[in-house]
């Protein structure tokens, strides 16, 4: 998907909303694990719930790894049933890869290229040569972690080195790679108050905010200073909308979670 068909999505949607599908079978509802694949039945019951309010979903893989073969069979089954039915949906794997060159090729094809996703979450340590293979993908997309939601971010990624924070310096010189227009980035929604800086270097790119719900980041704070004239932001949610409840009506409990957010956000567009 292009980086337009992702802004005409959430201009007509009225929604810059992610919403992250990261399924723990001790957190579904009971009733779904005697389906043959209660992963995908999960994930295919909240997306047709919720896919009128949301412009992407992201699918964080290590909980699918975390099931081995069966788990692995369920992504790459939710993944085909929002690129066939919803196929205006921007897609991102959650992996957070990144290695030698000829390795993170490998990785980039197996979720840009195997699997289908419009983009991979990518960890920026290993630098430029292990991430170039991502961005070679045309209309794909690689999210580089910038400064993360966790405390541990502050234990490298604020420190300053040569004069500069490690985050700044991870932006400034991914701009600098190959295909750069293929960047995208991770800003946690609990460090809103660092995004004004992060605009300065970055001010055309779209961001991933995760971090809202569940790990107390505020919706309001992150606009204020991470929107642009495109809105340039995609705010993810996961627990905070997917196990709104573990009862019978899950699906829609949901949906009402999405709707609190997607109208929060349809006030702020229109502001
Ligand atoms: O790359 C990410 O998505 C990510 C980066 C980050 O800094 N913090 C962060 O929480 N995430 C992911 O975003 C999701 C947040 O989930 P909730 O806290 O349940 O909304 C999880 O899949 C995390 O792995």
């Amino acid at each position: 998907m292009t980086t337009n068909q992702l802004i005409q999505n959430i201009q007509k949607k009225k929604s810059f909303l992610c919403i992250g599908l990261d399924v723990d079978l001790d957190k579904i509802p009971p009733h779904l694990l005697q389906k043959e694949d209660p992963i995908f039945a999960f994930n295919k019951a909240i997306i047709d719930a919720t896919h009128q309010l949301c412009v992407a979903y992201k699918p964080n893989t290590a909980f699918y790894e975390a099931y081995g073969l069966k788990g692995w069979k369920a992504l790459e089954k939710t993944i085909n049933y929002l690129n066939e039915n919803y196929p205006e949906i921007f897609t991102i794997a959650d992996a957070k890869r990144g290695d030698i060159g000829n390795t993170s090729s490998m990785y980039a094809k197996a979720f840009l290229e195997d699997l289908g996703f419009d983009s991979v979450t990518v960890a920026p340590y290993m630098g430029k040569d292990s991430v170039e293979p991502f961005l070679a993908f045309e209309d794909k997309h690689t999210i580089l972690l910038a400064l993360t939601s966790n405390e541990g971010a502050f234990d490298f990624q604020t420190k300053t080195v040569d004069g500069k924070e490690l985050y700044k310096q991870v932006l400034e010189t991914s701009k600098t790679w190959s295909n750069s227009q293929n960047l995208m980035y991770v800003v946690g929604a609990t460090k809103a108050e660092y995004l004004a800086d992060i605009r300065k270097i970055i001010p055309d790119s779209f961001l991933l905010v995760p971090g809202v719900g569940a790990q107390g980041g505020n919706l309001q704070e992150v606009c204020k200073y991470g929107m642009n004239s495109n809105v340039g932001l995609l705010i993810n949610s996961s627990r905070g909308i997917i196990y709104a409840s573990n009862k019978e009506d899950f699906a829609n409990q949901a949906r009402y979670k999405a709707l609190e957010l997607q109208q929060e956000m349809e006030a702020i567009l229109h502001k």
